[in-house]
């Protein structure tokens, strides 16, 4: 990592909250060692913060993630979420996956209920009914709680997908593109629905995504990373007021970010 990338990297630490999310000399391979699917990544992420990692396909973006969520185990380096080291998924960390995986014999309610059940039984389920009939009714699926995600639209099922991850009410969402498969419309939507929840609850939240608008868009900072194997080459602070709006997205300065951060990438595809 070079001394400026460092430096903005730990000038965007300070801009914000206490810090949640510490990740020091990260690296994961493959095979034996033969894939080195990650480089050295440290990464900070500070308490309310909103992050989006954007970098070429195959070159570690998931693996990260994984890492930060205890599913993968980092080759080398440690990760730590509040002052202690991820060894499994925690508590803490919801996450959000491109295909919603809904179970087709429940219903959406009960999609939603789910991680309570496992977590706290039955009793807790149904004591958490009407909050999972408020995030329902939030994300306009009022009237489709009894449905099976058969009856859903692909939207449907994501926004589903959404409560039951906010339903466990984590500290920290970790979104591996998340929207990917919505038609726009629908994107913009959710993509303005995230960010009223997560400045609501203060959540800290890293998206992994392929659209530059939409990281700018969401973002307080955007890692660029360089192909496999993914190291962070920038990291792009975004500075535009929030609430973030959709009307933003015409604007200069908004044109100006996504122009920056395309030209990183297309000049990473060059000298890769
Ligand atoms: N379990 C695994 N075994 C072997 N190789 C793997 C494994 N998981 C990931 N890889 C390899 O590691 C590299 C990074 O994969 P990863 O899925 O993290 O990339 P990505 O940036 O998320 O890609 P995309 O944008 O296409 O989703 C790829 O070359 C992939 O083939």
């Amino acid at each position: 990592m070079t001394q400026a990338v460092q430096t903005a990297i730990q000038a965007s630490a300070e801009r914000l909250g206490p810090p949640v999310y510490q990740l020091r000399n990260v690296t994961r391979s493959f095979a034996a060692g033969r894939i080195k699917a990650l480089d050295p990544v440290d990464l900070d992420l500070r308490e309310g913060s909103f992050s989006a990692v954007i970098g070429p396909s195959g070159c570690g973006k998931s693996t990260l993630l994984k890492i930060m969520a205890g599913v993968t185990p980092p080759t080398t380096g440690s990760v730590m979420l509040y002052g202690s080291p991820v060894v499994g998924p925690r508590t803490e960390i919801g996450m959000m996956y491109q295909q919603a995986t809904l179970f087709p014999w429940l219903t959406t309610i009960e999609n939603v209920l789910l991680p309570i059940k496992i977590r706290e039984g039955a009793a807790a389920a149904t004591a958490k009914r009407e909050q999972a009939q408020a995030l329902l009714d939030l994300v306009g699926l009022t009237g489709f709680e009894n449905v099976y995600p058969k009856q859903l639209s692909g939207g449907m099922a994501q926004r589903t997908s959404i409560c039951r991850m906010l339903i466990t009410e984590p500290q920290v969402l970790l979104l591996d593109e998340p929207f990917s498969a919505l038609d726009e419309l629908v994107r913009d939507f959710m993509n303005i629905e995230l960010q009223r929840i997560c400045m609501s609850r203060n959540a800290t939240a890293l998206l992994i995504t392929h659209s530059i608008p939409e990281a700018v868009l969401l973002s307080d900072t955007v890692y660029v990373m360089s192909p496999r194997p993914g190291h962070f080459v920038e990291a792009v602070d975004i500075d535009l007021p929030r609430p973030r709006t959709l009307d933003m997205m015409t604007s200069p300065e908004f044109g100006e970010y996504v122009r920056h951060i395309r030209n990183r990438l297309d000049l990473e595809a060059a000298s890769a």
